[in-house]
Formats: C-alpha cells, structure tokens, sequence
C-alpha cells in the first residue's frame, strides 16, 4: 500500500502542529534528569542553574540551536521549572515590529524565563530593541514620528532569555554575543532513542518490547519527536491489528504499512538524494545549486536534512560541494555508477568545510 507523499513528511518530518504540541505536552520530560541524551549540554546547563541559582540571581541568557523536535522547548520549560519561575513564550515570526516585542516584554515579570522560538526569524526592526532589553535591561519605546519622535528608556525586570535556532550562525552577530551561553543539540543515538520510547511507553501505557523500540528508534532520523510520533501510529497498529504489544515484528509491519522505510528519511531528504544522484549525477554538486533543485531555503538543506544524511552515512560534504555516497544510491533503488564522486578525490564525509555553487 502506498501512501501520499505528504502524509510519509508528516510521519517523518522533523516540525510538529498544534495537535501533536498538545499530545507532545504529556510526553514532556520536566526536570534536566529525566531529559535523554545529550550528556554534555545537560552538565553544563545544570551548572549555569545552579550557579544562578547559589547566587539568588536569574540566569545568563541561554541559547540553543540543533535542528526541530530535538528538544530545544522541552529545555527552556525545564530551565523555567528548575528556576521555580514561569515560562513565557514568543516567537521569531511573531515579532514583525518593535511594538510587538515591546508589549511581551513590558510584560515580562523578575526572574521570569522567555522563551524566544525561532529567534533568528524576527524582523530586523526589533533586533536592536532586544539587544539593549538583554544586555541593560530597558527598552526605548518611541513615541511619536518624525523630528517630534522620542524615545522613552523603560527599565525591565531582570530576565533570562532562552532563543532556539537552527543554527547560531544564522543570528547577527550582536545578538549572539548577547548570550552567556550556547549550546548546541546533537541528533540523537538510536540508543538515546530507546529510552526515550521506553519512557514514552510507560507514560502512554503501551507494552513495547525490546526488539520493538529498537525497529523504531532506527527508523526515528535521531530525533526525538518523530521516535515519539511513530510509537503513537505504531501503537495503532498493534492495538487495531494485534494484542496491542509492539515486538519487533509488529513495528516492521506497522511502518510499512505507513510507509516509512528503514532509515525513516523524510520527504526533504529523499528530494536531496534524489536531486544529487538523479540530476547531478551524484555531484558534488554546491549547497546553493542543490537547495534551488529542491525549492528549499539553503539553510533549510542545511540545517534540517544534511546534518541526518550525513550521520546517515548518504551525503558527504567535501569541499568541492555535496556527493551522494554509493549507499545513497542503493537506498534510492538505483543502480550505483561504476564512477561516482564519492571517494574519488573528494574527500571523506565532513572532513572539511562545505564548499559552495
Ligand atoms: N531528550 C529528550 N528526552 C525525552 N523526550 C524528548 C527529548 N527531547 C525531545 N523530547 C520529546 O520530543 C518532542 C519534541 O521536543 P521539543 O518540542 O522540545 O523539540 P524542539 O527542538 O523544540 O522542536 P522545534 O524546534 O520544532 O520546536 C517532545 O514531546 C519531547 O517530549
């Protein structure tokens, strides 16, 4: 059974809409302890609170990139609740004016945390409003037009701002100078994916047996939210179709069914494979060049599909541009070209900067 293209993105994509937000909600871990994975960040966050915390003050700002659903809101709700303060929550989009970031701030309490998604979409007009609400904490909200406009300097509570981004290098400098700390989210092991399932499991009290977590969490693209999306249909499946326990088998049989294939990759990441071996006969081929055949944002290539291609092992960066391995081409089906680029002279997977066209 084959099943629409959009509908295999919504199962394996990384975003998430208003009604998987609210499931997720229940799936959330609540304090740095139970958050899965990601060893490192999780220490040096945990200090940056407790130092905050030893000091009675609000902590540094905090930013953190990695590609969608590796956790990025799950950490600010956690760094609010370990603060024992509320969280707000705004978005890049959503500050079109400086007016608009000028109201969510006038509004913010002391020691509150705001939580500031998609940072580097915000309109540029309201960037210098919040580098001096960050670092001095007063914004200057202009009242009136023309020659007769002034600037009247508002004092703010202190705050701790948490952005998230795909990626820093995507924020004007300023405003990331503007952050005491950084820190960047790995995808995640399929053992890391595991326990999340294992825990998602108890919670959702569903019966998931070792084999079973291990099929998904191979299929799950390192990321957190997509294990937790194909455990709910997989769980539909083995209630529907079987005891409601999910074995290996079932898992297999139920993601065939929802067409989600053995690597899980996305709509996007089939489009660059494709792209890459179908009309760049395998490259290399620059990032620019690639992103306009998929009609995507080349931050978008990027940020959200290379970083799981190449773990992956399908796509390699080189610095003559992006080459699809022999592996990419048998996943597609095709045949792999007696001469492809890959291991020719143009380097190994990632070795050097991406070179660009
Ligand atoms: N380390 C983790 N341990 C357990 N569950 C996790 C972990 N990271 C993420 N999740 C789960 O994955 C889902 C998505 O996480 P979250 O919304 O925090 O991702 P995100 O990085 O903010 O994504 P986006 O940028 O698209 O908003 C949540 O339901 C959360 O419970």
């Amino acid at each position: 059974m084959s099943l629409p293209d959009d509908h295999v993105h919504r199962l394996v994509g990384g975003d998430a809409d208003q009604e998987e937000r609210t499931v997720e909600a229940a799936l959330r871990p609540r304090t740095l302890a139970e958050f899965v994975g990601q060893e490192r960040l999780r220490e040096q966050l945990s200090l940056v609170l407790d130092a905050a915390r030893a000091r009675g003050r609000s902590a540094d700002h905090i930013l953190l990139s990695g590609p969608p659903g590796l956790g990025k809101t799950t950490l600010a709700m956690i760094v609010a609740a370990e603060m024992g303060v509320p969280l707000r929550i705004t978005s890049g989009p959503a500050i079109q004016h400086a007016g608009d970031l000028a109201a969510i701030l006038s509004s913010v309490n002391e020691g509150d945390v705001l939580f500031f998604d998609e940072i580097h979409r915000m309109a540029r007009p309201a960037e210098e409003m919040l580098y001096t609400a960050m670092e001095d904490f007063r914004v200057d909200v202009v009242v009136g037009k023309g020659p007769g406009a002034t600037a009247i300097p508002l004092d703010l509570p202190h705050f701790t701002l948490v952005g998230a981004t795909t990626r820093t290098g995507l924020l004007p400098g300023p405003l990331r100078d503007r952050f005491g700390f950084t820190g960047h989210l790995e995808l995640y092991e399929p053992a890391e994916l595991e326990l999340v399932l294992r825990r998602s499991a108890g919670l959702l009290d569903v019966e998931l047996r070792r084999d079973g977590s291990r099929e998904i969490a191979g299929r799950s693209r390192g990321t957190p939210r997509i294990a937790n999306r194909l455990l709910r249909r997989v769980r539909d499946f083995a209630e529907v179709r079987g005891d409601g326990v999910i074995t290996g088998d079932v898992a297999r049989a139920a993601l065939k069914v929802f067409a989600v294939d053995e690597l899980g990759l996305d709509r996007l990441d089939r489009a660059v494979l494709t792209a890459l071996c179908k009309s760049f006969g395998g490259g290399p081929v620059g990032l620019g060049t690639l992103a306009v055949a998929v009609g995507e944002e080349r931050e978008t290539v990027e940020e959200v599909a290379e970083p799981f291609l190449v773990r992956a092992g399908l796509l390699a960066r080189t610095p003559r541009g992006r080459v699809a391995t022999p592996a990419a081409w048998s996943h597609l089906g095709l045949a792999v070209p007696a001469q492809t680029a890959f291991g020719h002279g143009f380097g190994e997977p990632d070795l050097f900067s991406a070179a660009d066209g």
